[in-house]
């Protein structure tokens, strides 16, 4: 299926312009008329992370004409490995300028406009209203459904893409002509299921392969070039090196785009994709120590018996001393009850104290009433406690 292109044609290309693009103009279906019609697109990024950083450069140096970039955070060691965008000499920095700076580098004709904010209910539909396509790079659920529903109610197209360890997803949804986010996955998996890259890691250069996509799709809709991703999910591994496409329909009972939806206006995102369980929440409440606390217990020799419920590899990185490696999904599939000792007092941790609190909750209703778990988890023991070990 093709579609007519996004937007119309500048008026004209400079002779400078003319130059840098001559490669895009010599195309046949390209020319210029398509370079024209990137010239005048305005296309938004929100987050420019392991996907924002190839889209970012890819859209700006194929001559996108405004390119507005959402972005709160700040550049860290660890997202160097993968977010092209950002060097050494950013770390600390905000992304957002950071970008805007490699963009201006990569391609001074485009006009950069910083949104440095998150990306909320509050400010998504007068952001969005501005702009005529919306690339997608962040990596949380809740953000996701937040930029769908949006997308939806304004009518945008919306380019998504995901990527995990070596795997990586994308499509493009646009309600008025096919299918939306919600009609492929109308309900966020249940909380602490699946793994954020933080979490689970990201192979780097897979940024490249599901960010060049969506730069792809995005000039192909502003151009009218081609049949978009558009009712197509498109699935790659980089393991086994290939492409799989999968058919995505409309869903006639889609909450937000079908015949009766029940999501007519935006929605608590964080909620409705409830970052820590309802069970977990309630299992931390008065049973969540500080790291320093857990160093007192140490200290004065308590009868406790410390479990790290995160994956080995993670363990190999960094643990706490004398903490016992038992990976959540044994407890979560009920193994790992059986061989807790029964006369001590028993400490979760993790990363950061998400999946603790999960397997919390499964101790507690396993009748360890006394059980507790770390906040902020092994991160926050290196912070407060052994600030010369590495962090993830
Ligand atoms: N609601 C939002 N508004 C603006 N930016 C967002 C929002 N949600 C996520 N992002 C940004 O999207 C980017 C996603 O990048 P990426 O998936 O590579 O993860 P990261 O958060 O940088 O790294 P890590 O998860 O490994 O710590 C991040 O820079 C993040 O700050
Ligand atoms: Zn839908």
């Amino acid at each position: 299926m093709s579609l007519p292109p996004l937007v119309e044609p500048a008026a004209e290309l400079t002779v400078d312009e003319v130059r840098r693009y001559s490669r895009h103009l010599i195309i046949p279906d390209f020319g210029m008329s398509g370079q024209k019609r990137l010239k005048n697109a305005k296309v938004l990024c929100v987050g420019a992370g392991g996907l924002g950083s190839p889209a970012l450069l890819y859209l700006a140096a194929a001559g996108v004409g405004t390119l507005g970039i959402v972005e709160f955070d700040t550049v860290d060691e660890s997202n160097l490995q993968r977010q092209i965008i950002h060097g050494q000499s950013d770390i600390g920095k905000s992304k957002a300028q950071s970008a805007k700076e490699s963009v201006l580098e990569a391609n001074p004709y485009v006009d950069v406009v910083l949104h440095e904010d998150r990306l909320d209910s509050s400010n998504v539909m007068e952001l969005f209203a501005q702009y005529d396509l919306i690339v997608d790079g962040t990596d949380n659920f809740a953000t996701r459904y937040l930029v769908n529903d949006a997308c939806v109610l304004l009518n945008k197209p919306y380019i998504w893409g995901s990527i995990y360890r070596f795997d990586g997803q994308a499509s493009v949804f646009w309600a008025e002509h096919g299918p939306c986010y919600r009609c492929l996955y109308p309900e966020p998996p249940p909380p602490g299921m699946v793994p954020s890259c933080a979490e689970g890691g990201v192979l780097g250069v897979l940024c490249a392969s599901i960010g060049s996509i969506q730069v792809n799709e995005a000039i192909k809709m502003l151009t009218g070039m081609g049949d978009p991703l558009l009712g197509r999910l498109m699935i790659y591994d980089a393991l086994e090196m290939t492409y799989r496409q999968v058919k995505v329909r409309k869903d006639p009972e889609c909450a937000v785009c079908g015949k009766n939806p029940t999501v007519t206006e935006l929605i608590d995102y964080e909620a409705f994709c409830g970052v820590v369980s309802e069970e977990a929440q309630e299992a931390a409440l008065g049973s969540t120590i500080t790291p320093r606390q857990l160093k007192e217990w140490m200290d004065a020799g308590e009868n406790i018996h410390v479990i790290d419920v995160r994956e080995p590899n993670e363990y190999e990185i960094v643990s706490i001393p004398g903490a016992v490696l038992v990976p959540k999904n044994e407890f979560l599939m009920g193994n790992a009850l059986e061989g807790l000792p029964q006369d001590k007092r028993i400490v979760l941790h993790c990363k950061t104290g998400v999946r603790s609190a999960e397997v919390l909750a499964v101790l507690k209703s396993a009748g360890f009433q006394d059980a507790v778990h770390v906040g902020g988890g092994v991160i926050g023991w290196v912070n407060q406690i052994e600030p010369e070990k590495p962090v993830y």
